[in-house]
């Protein structure tokens, strides 16, 4: 099947509120169940991040990768592959996300061409106005808000980060759209909204939900509403 042209990924990456990243559920075995009910939840764009115990194998990672791509053609989201060219160009992903330590996003560009989106981790704020002007990037993200353990280590700049990232989009017009991540939950996503973010980043609210479709529809219906 061909992929979607670069106009209708960023299209779908403007109307984009909720952001998942998830392991491949190695040791549930339940992937393909857990991503269509988070889709049906309204998740947008899934992420394969699965580093618990060490980066994956990239067949065992492009295995998991065709079980989320077929979700997500399904639901009409948006497929996103985590700090590899390669493995985003064999899966033939949407999506690439690059932190401040991986690739180059001149390089990832060369692999990939101009229709894949590409997204960036920021951490502080002279990395956040780079990143909304920084060529060859579509989207990028501000965090942690608080600490996680999904990320241990990371120090977390907290929601003044969210704040100014906001302010600093309002001032300057660039239109880039940018997400909040790092620690949030169903009882924090009030404060994240009122910083002024309208697109957020989880993991562990929706991966280690009870009901993952219902935990997403809540996230969901929040970001485009602006309240619960
Ligand atoms: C959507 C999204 N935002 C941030 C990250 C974190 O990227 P990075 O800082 O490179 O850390 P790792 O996830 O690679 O450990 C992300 N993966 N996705
Ligand atoms: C993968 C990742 N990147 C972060 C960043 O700040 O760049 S925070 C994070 C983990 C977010 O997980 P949870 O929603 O479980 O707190
Ligand atoms: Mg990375």
């Amino acid at each position: 099947m061909p992929g979607l042209s670069g106009e209708r990924i960023r299209e779908r990456l403007a109307d984009a509120r909720l952001y998942l990243c998830t392991d491949a559920r190695r040791d549930r075995g339940d992937l393909g169940e857990f991503v269509d009910a988070a889709l049906a939840g309204g998740v947008d764009i899934v992420q394969l991040r699965d580093k618990a115990d060490g980066p994956l194998e990239a067949a065992e990672e492009l295995a998991a990768l065709e079980v989320i791509a077929e979700a997500c053609a399904r639901h009409g989201a948006l497929l996103a592959v985590n700090d590899r060219a390669d493995v985003a160009l064999a899966a033939g992903a949407d999506v690439l996300h690059l932190g401040q330590d991986d690739l180059p996003v001149s390089w990832a560009r060369k692999i990939l061409g101009e229709d894949v989106v590409i997204g960036r981790s920021t951490h502080d704020v002279a990395q956040a106005e780079a990143a909304a002007v920084e060529p060859g990037v579509d989207y990028f993200c501000t965090g942690p808000c608080w600490p996680t353990p999904t990320k241990p280590g990371r120090p977390a700049p907290g929601l003044d980060l969210v704040r100014h990232t906001a302010v600093h989009a309002e001032r300057t017009g660039h239109g880039r759209p940018w997400f909040a991540i790092g620690g949030i939950d169903a009882a924090r996503l009030d404060e994240v909204i009122a910083a002024g973010a309208d697109r957020v980043v989880v993991v562990r609210a929706i991966t280690e939900a009870e009901d993952p479709r219902a935990a997403a529809e809540f996230f969901s219906r929040c970001l485009r509403t602006g309240s619960n």
